[in-house]
């Protein structure tokens, strides 16, 4: 048994419930930072992923680690010195959530699998959530979180990020690039205090990686608005994607979607054939 997996023996924490009264504010704020064209909230109905503004944790200031996220948290696994990346997820809407009327979220741990990969051992942790309005199940989620642990390698392989845009045969396209603006505004909307998006000394100097890192869910949400934009008149009823790349602020990227009858094969690109990010979405 390595380190890391005795490390998490007898880890089995309890489901927990939050609930919000779902302001329309946040999702606004959103709008704004991801430059939505109005209309933004078609009927009060929150577009896929956009409840990632809402049941949001706020710990009190000395219950932050050193790199600015949670110390302790129910899902956060007994991993010693704990480094954190958010890897993938998927989504089933069955009814998206409305703003201005209270909803609940039950989140379990569903899974724990330590693998080894390209880059060491890490763990994967699935969290899954149901959502709830008015008494009716509407959303169900799952989310993969990776950790590793230990000191941060240097991360010579991700240096040489191309400053071109990538070009695509895609259908739907749409270029993007984090700048630290955008980062800052996004972390403060999600509530993520984790100072690779914020702090590039940090980001730098004890995570080594080359510059600010772009979040995840940044990605996954470029990718289903993207897709939205395009299908105005299909609702989407499923999103799974997947992280396979880190993305740093001012590299150049682009976001594509290939279209079928009923779903779009999404990505990120940050060269013609370096995908970073991808994701299936699925119209109802
Ligand atoms: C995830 C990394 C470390 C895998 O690392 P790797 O490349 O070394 O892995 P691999 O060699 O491709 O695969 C090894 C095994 O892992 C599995 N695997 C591989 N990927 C996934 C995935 N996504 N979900 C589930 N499983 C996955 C894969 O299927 C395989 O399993 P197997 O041995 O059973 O075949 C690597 O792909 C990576 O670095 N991705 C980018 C992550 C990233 O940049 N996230 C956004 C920034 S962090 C963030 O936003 C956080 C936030 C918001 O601040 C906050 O929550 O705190």
């Amino acid at each position: 048994m390595s380190d890391l997996e005795a490390s998490l023996k007898g880890w089995d924490p309890d489901p927990v419930t939050s609930s919000d009264a779902l302001s329309p504010d946040p999702a606004l704020a959103l709008a704004a930072v991801l430059e939505t064209p109005r209309p933004f909230l078609v009927d009060g109905e929150l577009p896929p992923l956009w409840h990632w503004v809402y049941f949001l944790d706020w710990p009190a200031h000395g219950d932050l680690g050193a790199d600015g996220h949670p110390a302790h948290g129910r899902f956060l696994p007994p991993v010693p010195n704990r480094r954190r990346m958010f890897a993938g997820g998927r989504l089933t809407i069955t009814r998206p959530l409305r703003v201005d009327g209270v909803a609940e979220r039950t989140s379990s741990l569903s899974h724990v699998a330590v693998k080894r990969g390209r880059s060491g051992e890490m763990v994967f942790v699935t969290v899954r959530s149901e959502f709830r309005q008015e008494g009716g199940l509407r959303m169900v989620e799952e989310q993969d979180y990776v950790y590793r642990s230990g000191e941060s390698e240097t991360r010579s392989s991700y240096a040489t990020a191309p400053r071109q845009w990538p070009e695509a045969a895609a259908a739907w396209q749409q270029r993007f690039t984090g700048d630290s603006v955008r980062l800052f505004r996004f972390s403060a909307l999600t509530a993520n205090a984790h100072r690779i998006h914020y702090d590039e000394p940090y980001a730098r100097e004890v995570e080594r990686y080359p510059g600010l890192v772009v979040h995840g869910p940044l990605l996954a949400m470029l990718m289903t608005e993207l897709a939205r934009r395009n299908r105005a008149e299909s609702p989407i009823s499923t999103v799974d994607y997947r992280l396979r790349r880190p993305v740093f602020a001012g590299t150049p990227t682009l976001v594509t979607g290939t279209p079928d009858e009923d779903s779009a094969e999404m990505t990120v690109l940050s060269a013609p054939d370096t995908v970073v990010a991808q994701a299936k979405v699925g119209f109802a």
